[in-house]
């Protein structure tokens, strides 16, 4: 082993954040690291601001009117929030994937082919399919939709609608994805699906993931970040975590003590 591969590069850093909705705080002075191509778990009971700092990382917070985002946040080194940054590219290097499974009212083939036609990733109809093609296999669905590519995306069943989200995310070629619960509306074996789809994908991109499962966290991340009432509890590897957390809230979230 070389040293690099024992020293992941760090590919979006939080320092010092800090988010308020209003005259409320929701997060409260974070510092969290995210390493490339590992898929970062976010935990912790409901209302402790996952959602909220997931949401930082691509500024999704910038769409609520009353949400003020404070401190540093970085994609390789770059501060994401600074006034020269283009949101539009920011959010196509660092891609979304959401609790409910929320395809346009289009096509599966259109559905694909929005991100990267307004990204200008494509400059023929044979771009683009080769976009469609690669973008499905990426997500495990072309062999269930390759016939059916013109009927609508909302047609599919709630597993695949979610595969066809993540297809959409990685065909405008992002860096970063972020999940937002998104087994929460599946079935179990639509979750187990996406769980090694998941493990797959981190080859490629890397994965900040929230989740209320602690099952779900210990099975596709490498590393777990224990969130408590706007607190960054502690950060480790998942295993750590889930067998010697260092932190008494951490062990009485992760054994059902409370959340
Ligand atoms: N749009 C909003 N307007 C006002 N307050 C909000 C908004 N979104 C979240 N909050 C508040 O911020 C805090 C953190 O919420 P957040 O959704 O980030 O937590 P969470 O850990 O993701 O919760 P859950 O697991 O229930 O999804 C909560 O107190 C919540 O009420």
């Amino acid at each position: 082993m070389n040293d690099e591969s024992k020293t992941p590069k760090i590919k979006m850093a939080g320092k010092g954040v800090e988010v308020f909705y209003g005259a409320k705080q929701a997060i409260n002075g974070i510092d969290l690291e995210v390493y490339e191509r590992q898929v970062t778990a976010l935990i912790g009971p409901s209302g402790c601001g996952k959602s909220t700092y997931l949401r930082c990382l691509n500024r999704m917070n910038d769409t609520i009117d009353i949400c003020k985002v404070k401190g540093l946040l970085t994609l390789d080194g770059e501060d994401i929030y600074d006034p020269n940054i283009d949101v539009v590219e920011l959010r196509a290097r660092v891609g979304m994937v959401f609790q409910k499974p929320n395809p346009f009212p289009k096509s599966i083939y259109e559905n694909i082919t929005y991100g990267p036609r307004i990204h200008g990733l494509a400059k023929s109809k044979a771009d683009l399919d080769v976009i469609v093609e690669k973008s499905l296999r990426g997500a495990g669905l072309w062999e269930e939709v390759k016939d059916r590519l013109l009927e609508p995306g909302t047609g599919l069943s709630g597993g695949q609608q979610q595969r066809l989200c993540i297809a959409r995310a990685i065909a405008v070629q992002p860096e970063v994805i972020l999940m937002d619960e998104p087994c929460s509306a599946l079935d179990p074996i639509a979750t187990a699906i996406v769980e090694e789809l998941i493990g797959e994908l981190r080859e490629q991109y890397t994965i900040v993931i929230v989740t209320h499962s602690m099952q779900q966290a210990a099975r596709v991340s490498q590393r777990t970040a224990m969130f408590h009432l706007g607190d960054l509890v502690e950060v480790d590897d998942t295993e750590t975590i889930f067998t010697n957390p260092s932190e008494k809230r951490t062990q009485d979230y992760i054994t059902g003590r409370f959340g």
